[in-house]
C-alpha cells in the first residue's frame, strides 16, 4: 500500500469523478503500476509527475482504457468513473472515449480538414441531428480551445497545414467536441514553443471550469502553473497525491522530496 496522503476532509463524494482502487498494471511480466489508489476530483487539474518510466502515461491510460489497445499491458484493480466500473463487461471503451477523452504528446489531426476533424466525433457517437447543430458543436468546441478567431474563415483548410500550437489546440477542440466529463493530456505541450505552451496552459485552466483535467507533466514548473492536485509516481507506486502547494512546498515524503528538489529524476 503507497503511504498517499488522504484527501483533505472538506473533499465531498460529490467531488470525486475517478477513484482509482488498488490498480496494477504488468506489460507482459513486467509490473509498470503498482498498487496505486487515488480519487480524482471533478473541475479541478491533476497533475502527474515523476521520473521517466516511473508510470505515469501508463496510469493516465488505465483512465480511457487506451491500454486495452496494447495487447500485452493488463490491469488489475478497480477504476471508477462517478461511482461506475469502467472496466465492466457492459462499457463499451469507444463510449468511454468520448466521456473520457485525450490530448497526446504530439498534435495529431486527422488528415482531414478543420472542421471534419472537430466534427469527427459528434458524427460517429450522433451527437447532431442536422448540419447546423454540427456547426454549432464545431464552433463551440473550436471557440473552447481558444481557436475559433485564427481558423474560423479557413475551416475546410487540412488540419495538418495548422502551426503545432494550432493543431494542439485543435486537438483539444476534437476532444471536448463529444462533450467530454474528464480531458486527459499526455505531455500536452511538450511539443510546442513557449508562446503556444501559455496558451495551451490558459486554456486548461478555462477547461477545468467543465470537467476533471489529469496532466501527465515532465516539468515541474507547468504542474505548479497549472494543477490544483499533484500525484507524484516513482518506480510505478503513487508515493504522493496533495494539494499542488503542498507537494512543492511541504512534501511528506523523502522521495517527493528528492525528485522536487532535482536530486532523482
Ligand atoms: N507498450 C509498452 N510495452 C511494454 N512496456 C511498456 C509499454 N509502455 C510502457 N512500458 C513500460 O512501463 C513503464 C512505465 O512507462 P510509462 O511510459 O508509463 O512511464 P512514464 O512515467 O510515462 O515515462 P515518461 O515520462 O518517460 O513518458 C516503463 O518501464 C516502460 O518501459
Amino acid at each position: 500500500m503507497n503511504d498517499m496522503r488522504q484527501l483533505d476532509s472538506a473533499v465531498t463524494q460529490d467531488d470525486i469523478k475517478i477513484s482509482a482502487r488498488d490498480v496494477q498494471v504488468f506489460y507482459g511480466d513486467k509490473q509498470a503500476i503498482k498498487d496505486v489508489n487515488v480519487e480524482i476530483l471533478d473541475k479541478t487539474v491533476t497533475a502527474f509527475i515523476g521520473p521517466s518510466g516511473c508510470g505515469k502515461s501508463t496510469f493516465l491510460r488505465c483512465i480511457n482504457r487506451m491500454n486495452d489497445t496494447i495487447p500485452i499491458a493488463r490491469i488489475e484493480g478497480q477504476i471508477r468513473l462517478d461511482g461506475e466500473d469502467i472496466y465492466d463487461r457492459r462499457v463499451d471503451p469507444v463510449q468511454l472515449r468520448a466521456k473520457v477523452g485525450m490530448v497526446f504528446q504530439k498534435p495529431n489531426p486527422f488528415p482531414k480538414s478543420i472542421y471534419d476533424n472537430v466534427a469527427y466525433g459528434p458524427r460517429i457517437h450522433g451527437l447532431a441531428r442536422n448540419r447546423a447543430e454540427l456547426d454549432e458543436i464545431v464552433e463551440k468546441s473550436l471557440r473552447g480551445a481558444a481557436l475559433w478567431n485564427e481558423v474560423k474563415d479557413r475551416l475546410q483548410e487540412p488540419g495538418t497545414g495548422l502551426s503545432g500550437g494550432q493543431q494542439q489546440r485543435l486537438c483539444i477542440a476534437r476532444a471536448v467536441a463529444t462533450s467530454p466529463e474528464v480531458l486527459l493530456m499526455d505531455e500536452p505541450c511538450s511539443a510546442l514553443d513557449p508562446i503556444a505552451t501559455g496558451q495551451v496552459e490558459e486554456l486548461i485552466d478555462q477547461l477545468r471550469q467543465e470537467f476533471s483535467v489529469v496532466i501527465v507533466t515532465h516539468s515541474m514548473q507547468q504542474a505548479a502553473r497549472v494543477s490544483q492536485k499533484t500525484a507524484f509516481f516513482h518506480l510505478g507506486n503513487l508515493v504522493e497525491y496533495g494539494d499542488t502547494d503542498d507537494i512543492f512546498t511541504r512534501p511528506q515524503d523523502p522521495r517527493t522530496e528528492s525528485y522536487i528538489t532535482g536530486r532523482i529524476g
